[in-house]
């Protein structure tokens, strides 16, 4: 045997169908092993994921993306998660899984604007998604209303922000609304961002809606949030905003909150106008 020919054999420990004596050749039999069966697996949920794309089962709708059937995965798995890999690397490799197979379903950009916003579109959309970034807000969304995007991540709305940052302002729901808040598993106190998208999103059993409230006789904090629960819409989050003689307001509450319902019409303003809604995200402090 030529000293090539050695290089290519392989290592009588590893041999086919032999269990291999050294520990570190035998983990890394079982290792391959599992690579097998988990490639298997993928190739056939992006073959279910293909089926879907072809059965028309989501025809006439603008996109693909389904995020709250996407936190229901999501919050299944780390319910049943154990072991030793961190909850924050099982949401990684579903996050790519979940990217690549929108992207299956057609072409998929996502429209940024900020620094914070692009490193979690990173992360939730994946690798491989392409990022348009924008020089701002704005842009992004008309990205998204022009069609060149099929999302538009944008960073949390903060009281006080400058109007041009203030995104939430113009946001013209419901042809655009918010469908998710990144990170989803969120470890508390770190920067997020909202994913803006054509349509209403799908609720995922636990979600959390965003309302703009504007009103001419500019009532205060205290009364508008005693108003708002009053109506069963407690804020969990309420920031205000006073431009020229107008207050405009932007609550977050629990549930899914849609134009029609029925507690925003005893509301003391001039507009209430739901904006969208989100799957509450979870805590991921331990991962
Ligand atoms: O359930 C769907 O509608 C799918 O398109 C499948 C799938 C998935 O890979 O699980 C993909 C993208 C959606 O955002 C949600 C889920």
């Amino acid at each position: 045997m030529t000293s090539s020919d050695s290089d290519l054999a392989p290592a009588p420990d590893t041999a086919p169908g032999s269990v291999p004596s050294d520990p570190l050749a035998q983990a890394r039999a079982e290792i391959d092993a599992l690579d097998d069966a988990l490639h298997d697996l993928v190739m056939r949920r992006a073959a279910v994921v293909a089926r879907l794309a072809a059965s028309r089962a989501k025809a006439g709708s603008p996109s693909p993306l389904r995020p709250g059937r996407e936190a229901m995965i999501l919050r299944r798995l780390l319910a049943r998660h154990a072991g030793p890999l961190p909850p924050v690397a099982l949401v990684r490799l579903w996050r790519e899984l979940l990217a690549s197979s929108s992207a299956q379903q057609g072409g998929f950009t996502v429209a940024v604007h900020g620094r914070g916003p692009e490193r979690l579109a990173r992360e939730h959309f994946g690798s491989l998604t392409p990022l348009e970034i924008l020089p701002s807000a704005a842009r992004a969304l008309a990205a998204v209303a022009g069609g060149e995007a099929q999302v538009a991540v944008l960073p949390l709305p903060e009281e006080g922000e400058a109007p041009e940052a203030a995104w939430w302002l113009g946001l013209d729901s419901p042809r655009l609304q918010v469908i998710a808040r990144l990170p989803f598993l969120a470890a508390g106190g770190e920067e997020g961002a909202l994913a803006v998208a054509p349509g209403a999103p799908d609720p995922s059993g636990a979600d959390r809606s965003l309302l703009r409230l504007e009103a001419v006789g500019e009532p205060g904090r205290a009364p508008l949030a005693a108003a708002l629960a009053a109506a069963g819409l407690a804020p969990r989050m309420l920031q205000l905003r006073r431009d020229g003689g107008v207050l405009r307001a932007l609550a977050e509450v629990d549930g899914v909150l849609t134009a029609d319902d029925p507690r925003l019409a005893g509301l003391p303003v001039d507009r209430a106008l739901p904006l969208g809604f989100y799957a509450v995200p979870e805590r991921g402090d331990q991962g």
